[in-house]
């Protein structure tokens, strides 16, 4: 599935990139580490003339085991959205050639989602030109920027901008925080790390305190508005443009989410075909667990997550390409549309995948706990994006804000946005399209289901809110009497979007590939559909998209399926392509040896490198000894 990596050989033939040794590693040694490896990377990509894809699979492929991420993913993003032309021509050199090294600095200790409520001041000084930047109290210090801790010389500050006594709101500065010489705090600042995290702990993310700093007002990135000389803001776009970082990272995240779901499956389908326990004959010789159909059950949803995720980012970034394209010649049209779509599928993928890598490490019993199995490792890699960018609860309610409007046009009779065009239907005229049992093998009869608990869903929060409005509630109690509803609705839009794109790209596929494999994959598919409305059920049947009939059937359906997917799993997760270095787990391994592998990192486990623990000397001895035991 991934785009098979040329250079792979390459990468991984140097010791930096074998990665047994980590889970050893203090935090100042990951961090190390990680900048290390970004560093090679480049080196190897201009030793071997790589394209910036090459550049960004080796990444995928270390599983984002790397530094400079934020350098990477927003500060160079970040100023190619936010900045002008000219900003562009002083600062994308560096940031590209490491010679300044950035973070993206928003989260504040006391706002992270809210940012109208951002504290950080930008106040203009027109008598020296300059903006002076100000975190006036505890609550309002950068808290969380990637990188900020100890790497960064730059930061995007994204600021409140006054001029007099006006606030214009939230706007980006360029603020230097390191000398370049000696990479000490420039006066004014005060920065550190904030400490250890449950996971990704080779990234310094960090606090930063802003003492009336100053910086010229050229620093101020003037794309969509800026100040001139004499104090006048000229606004040149929505406010809502200086976001479009924040939208680019929520389509990554999707691509990120879609790479550890992958790396869990694997893991759990390759060990649960390795591992035998028991047997349901009496006598019987012990069975593979991955033929317990508790074990599919357990793990095919992340299999088939592995596969509509990805389907789903490929769509997505074609949506966001044209998007970006039409905004940067600076037309906004599809702004609301790519920011309601990827603010939902953002939430929908972490939510996703954090579930199933879950699954796939209680399905490895209780190696799956061993760090040597990476599947806990992973997830808690993972666990951050369903936060990062945006809570997914408030990400899901961007989604839900922006199925409403698209709702309120149709039943207008206005045109809608194409990816939620099925808002334009009668939604009275619907008759579930499964009336016997065999027809739920039919994808596109699962699809008009999910398309009708969509569109039930996003209708009735829509009435009850205008009925709550009607009854005298002000605006803002109708909404939070409907939150709930709400993130129900952009949740059944997003599950039905991967559906959606799930079942496209395999009949795309069907006309390019052998049937043997087109009706693997349409199996798969299939289940990804069964499995979806088997765990929401309950809101299938209240929506009315299916009875209690259809959904006997379909629960049959979903099982048998089980049973259809199990001859082809591991070679779906073998068809990921990853290199036994990439998923760098024990269980997980190509030639299935697991156990002998998991010997093996026992052995390096640095416990026993010596016979006899100092413990021994310090404690032991005299226990053992039956001495009396020193004070301790
Ligand atoms: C090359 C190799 C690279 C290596 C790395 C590999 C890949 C890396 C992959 C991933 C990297 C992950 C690293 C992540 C690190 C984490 C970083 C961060 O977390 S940065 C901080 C992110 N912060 C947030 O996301 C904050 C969340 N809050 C918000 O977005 C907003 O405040 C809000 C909740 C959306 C509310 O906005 P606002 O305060 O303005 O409120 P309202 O007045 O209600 O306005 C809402 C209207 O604005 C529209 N809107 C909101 N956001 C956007 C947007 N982004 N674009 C367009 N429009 C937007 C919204 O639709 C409303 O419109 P109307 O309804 O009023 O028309
Ligand atoms: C690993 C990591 C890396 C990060 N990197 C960066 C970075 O590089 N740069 C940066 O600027 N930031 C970064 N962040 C910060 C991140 O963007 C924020 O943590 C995130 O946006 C959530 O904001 P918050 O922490 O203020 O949560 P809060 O908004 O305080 O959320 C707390 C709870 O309140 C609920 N809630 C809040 N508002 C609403 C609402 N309006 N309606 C309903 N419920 C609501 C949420 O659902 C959640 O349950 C990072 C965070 C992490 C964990």
């Amino acid at each position: 599935m991934q785009k098979t990596f040329k250079n792979e050989k390459i990468l991984f033939a140097e010791p930096l990139f074998q990665c047994d040794g980590l889970a050893g590693f203090t935090r100042s040694e990951l961090y190390e580490n990680a900048i290390h490896r970004t560093l090679r990377i480049n080196q190897l990509k201009k030793e071997h003339n790589w394209t910036q894809e090459d550049f960004d699979i080796a990444i995928r492929c270390l599983n984002y085991e790397v530094g400079f991420v934020i350098h990477l993913s927003m500060f160079i993003p970040a100023i190619e959205r936010l900045a002008t032309d000219d900003q562009k021509a002083k600062w994308l050199p560096l940031a590209e050639s490491y010679r300044i090294l950035g973070t993206y600095a928003q989260t504040e200790l006391g706002h992270g989602t809210n940012l109208m409520a951002l504290e950080t001041t930008a106040t203009f000084d027109p008598r020296t030109d300059e903006f002076v930047l100000r975190t006036p109290q505890l609550s309002s210090m950068k808290w969380w920027p990637g990188s900020l801790g100890k790497t960064a010389t730059h930061a995007i500050v994204l600021a409140q901008l006054i001029i007099g006594n006006k606030n214009y709101g939230m706007n980006p500065f360029m603020v230097q925080l390191r000398s370049l010489e000696d990479h000490m705090p420039l006066p004014g600042i005060i920065v550190g790390d904030i400490g250890a995290k449950l996971g990704a702990n080779s990234n310094d993310n960090g606090f930063l305190i802003l003492n009336d700093v100053r910086i010229p007002r050229e620093n101020m990135l003037a794309r969509n508005s800026k100040v001139t000389k004499d104090g006048r803001y000229i606004q040149t776009s929505t406010n809502k443009a200086n976001y479009a970082t924040m939208v680019l990272v929520r389509l990554s995240i999707i691509r990120w989410a879609e790479d550890t779901i992958k790396n869990g499956s694997l893991i759990a389908i390759r060990y649960s075909a390795v591992r035998r326990q028991s047997s349901l004959q009496a006598g019987g010789p012990e069975m593979q667990v991955l033929d317990y159909q508790t074990q599919q059950y357990k793990i095919f949803p992340s299999l088939a997550a592995s596969y509509a995720l990805f389907f789903t980012y490929e769509a997505m970034m074609k949506e966001y390409e044209i998007a970006y394209a039409q905004i940067m010649r600076g037309n906004n049209q599809l702004l609301g549309q790519i920011h309601g779509q990827l603010s939902g599928l953002k939430a929908f993928a972490s939510d996703l995948v954090t579930y199933e890598l879950e699954m796939c490490r209680r399905s490895c019993g209780g190696h799956g706990y061993l760090k040597a199995s990476v599947v806990g490792e992973t997830l808690l890699h993972t666990l951050p994006l369903v936060t990062v960018e945006g809570d997914n609860t408030v990400m899901y309610l961007q989604c839900a804000r922006y199925l409403l409007k698209q709702i309120a046009k149709a039943l207008a009779g206005q045109d809608v946005d194409e990816p939620t065009s099925y808002l334009k239907k009668d939604i009275l005229s619907y008759t579930c399209p499964v009336q016997k049992g065999e027809h739920c093998t039919n994808p596109n009869y699962l699809l008009k289901i999910y398309t009708q608990r969509a569109h039930s869903a996003i209708a009735s929060v829509a009435r009850q809110l205008q009925f709550d409005l009607e009854s005298g509630k002000d605006q803002s109690s109708a909404f939070n009497n409907n939150l709930v509803s709400l993130v129900q609705a952009a949740k059944a839009h997003c599950q039905l979007c991967l559906m959606k794109n799930f079942v496209e790209s395999v009949s795309a596929l069907e006309r390019t590939c052998s049937e043997n494999l087109a009706s693997v994959l349409r199996q798969l598919c299939l289940y990804f559909g069964l499995h979806g409305i088997v765990t929401a059920s309950g809101e299938f049947l209240e929506s009315e998209a299916i009875g209690l009939q259809q959904l006997e059937w379909i629960k049959a359906e979903e099982l048998k399926s089980l049973a259809a997917i199990r001859p082809n799993a591991v070679a779906l997760v073998d068809a990921f392509d990853l290199h036994d270095q990439t998923v760098m787990s024990a269980l997980g391994r190509y030639d299935g040896n697991a156990y002998q592998h998991l010997f093996e990192a026992a052995k390096r486990e640095p416990m026993n490198q010596t016979q006899v623990p100092p413990a021994y000397y310090k404690y032991l001895r005299d226990l053992i000894k039956g001495q009396p035991l020193a004070k301790l």
